[in-house]
């Protein structure tokens, strides 16, 4: 039979646990060198997932990351999701999924730690000061591609079980891996791998926690939401080839002016999305929201000088962070097809494609931004009577996900990062996106909890993206001591429980 779990305000430590604890403290100071090694090892893989040509470096990362559980006695399985579809029909087989079983004691819970380990394209020319595949150590941190997102996590999440091993501990919980190579791109194929086992691999799964997240200031947080993202293609054809801007330029309708021409329709400069539907279906802001915003530490300037603006959008806290994580924005990324090398080739590009997305938050669906944004750059590329032809393609559609930061699950977050961090952690959402997050709460039915160890300046997606030394050794100490939680008897005494209760709490 599992004992209960309780959350606790009163946490009440056995010595013989207290000492098991601080043995795993010791274990993982001591061990620092060997972590970084480990991440040196997996950031040299370029496992970008939206590079066709890079697939066999991520297909090596996913057996690499299989290998590593599989040497520590987990039951490690690659779990085959198929293939993708590429634009004009092609197919390619995705990354396998990793799933990894440490122990199976049905008297104990059983926590699923999700992660990824496929990253976003990174380049030396891209304005990189080191070489985004070979870590280097800058004063205690960290730089290269994926070592905040989310390569320094999951091995943290790995070494967090590892130390109990080593100093031959048994685990105060059952541990379970899904760890994905598809998450930079959408997660395309894990949806169905959950779905199909709900009953087998998830059956006994008691939580989920996914560590795939920055905190917001110097202060350490918990994160109860994330925005959706739906990521759209819209492509202008033309010409039947690129054409000489000298020789064509004012004969021919050209599709990179069409292209502009509907992008700028999307956001104002002010940043209203002009979508008609997009902005009805939001969520209004609750006073109970506005007021945790309003306690929350963050320091604007200090936000500004990070990213190097002089001015944003909106000039006071609330509205800020608001716009960060609960409301949608129109993001454009860039345009295929369109002459982007250095030089002053000219060119009339005959194809060119725009990619952009829009951020979700509750209550958009997906399924209907999709039909309103086709919709509207239709009507709005009709107007300019053009002879080209557009198409708008939606990639990916992920939903927002939000839980109740009151749920007993963010108690023990609390506690264990006050037990790490000697502070209370902040309560953030995301405005960035985890798309299985929502479907996993969706199928399994579970409660998540996102215990973020990044930093706020980490940079991920950017340019000299980095991981701390001492976010990534103490985040492995506050996964531990969040696992060790379960460890201890707790005494519950919420207001409504005077008396020492113990209660199910994971459920
Ligand atoms: C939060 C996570 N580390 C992340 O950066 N996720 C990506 C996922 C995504 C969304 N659309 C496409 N990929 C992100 O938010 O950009």
């Amino acid at each position: 039979m599992k004992l209960p779990v309780l959350p606790s305000i009163l946490l009440v430590i056995s010595t013989a646990h207290a000492f098991q604890y601080s043995e795993l403290v010791q274990y993982v100071d001591s061990h620092q060198e060997e972590y970084v090694e480990a991440l040196r090892e997996w950031v040299a893989i370029e496992s970008d997932s939206s590079n066709v040509l890079k697939r066999p470096d991520l297909h090596r990362m996913m057996e690499t990351t299989a290998q590593k559980l599989r040497q520590m006695g987990g039951t490690v399985e690659l779990v085959d999701i198929g293939e993708q579809e590429l634009p004009g029909g092609i197919m390619l087989t995705l990354p396998k999924v990793v799933t990894a079983r440490f122990g199976n004691d049905p008297s104990k819970h059983t926590v699923c730690v999700y992660g990824h380990v496929d990253i976003q394209p990174a380049k030396l020319e891209d304005g990189w000061a080191t070489d985004p595949y070979n870590l280097t150590d800058i004063n205690g941190n960290l730089y290269g591609r994926g070592a905040s997102d989310n390569k320094a996590p999951v091995l943290a999440w790995i070494h967090a079980v590892e130390a109990y091993q080593a100093l031959n501990m048994e685990l105060p919980v059952n541990v379970k891996f899904v760890i994905e190579g598809m998450e930079e791109t959408g997660s395309n194929g894990l949806d169905t791998m959950i779905m199909t086992q709900k009953d087998t691999f998830f059956s006994d799964v008691d939580y989920i926690i996914i560590s795939d997240c920055g905190w917001l200031s110097r202060q350490p947080a918990l994160t109860y939401g994330t925005r959706g993202n739906c990521y759209f293609l819209a492509e202008v054809e033309g010409p039947k080839q690129d054409l000489h801007s000298g020789a064509y330029g004012g004969t021919v309708i050209e599709p990179m002016t069409d292209l502009i021409g509907i992008l700028d329709t999307l956001i104002s400069p002010n940043g209203k999305i002009l979508i008609p539907g997009i902005r009805e279906a939001v969520a209004p802001l609750s006073d109970e929201e506005w007021k945790m915003y309003q306690d929350i530490q963050f320091d604007i300037d200090n936000y500004k000088k990070k990213i190097g603006v002089s001015q944003l959008m909106y000039s006071n806290k609330v509205d800020l962070l608001a716009h960060m994580w609960r409301y949608p924005t129109v993001s454009i990324h860039g345009i295929e097809g369109a002459f982007s090398d250095p030089g002053t080739k000219t060119v009339i590009p005959s194809k060119v494609t725009a990619k952009f997305s829009i951020r979700q938050v509750p209550n958009m669906d997906p399924a209907m931004v999709k039909r309103q944004v086709s919709d509207y750059l239709h009507s709005v590329f009709a107007k300019r009577k053009s002879p080209n032809k557009l198409k708008v393609t939606m990639v990916i559609g992920a939903k927002p996900w939000l839980a109740d930061p009151q749920h007993p699950l963010y108690e023990a977050g609390k506690t264990a990062v006050k037990r790490v961090f000697g502070m209370d952690p902040d309560l953030i959402r995301e405005g960035a996106t985890i798309p299985i997050a929502r479907m996993f709460q969706d199928v399994t039915g579970k409660g998540i909890i996102m215990l973020p160890i990044g930093a706020f300046d980490d940079g991920p997606h950017s340019q000299n993206e980095k991981m701390s030394q001492y976010n990534y050794i103490e985040g492995t100490k506050l996964f531990i001591t969040f696992l060790n939680l379960h460890n201890n008897a707790f005494v519950y005494l919420h207001p409504k429980h005077i008396f020492p209760f113990f209660i199910r709490i994971f459920k």
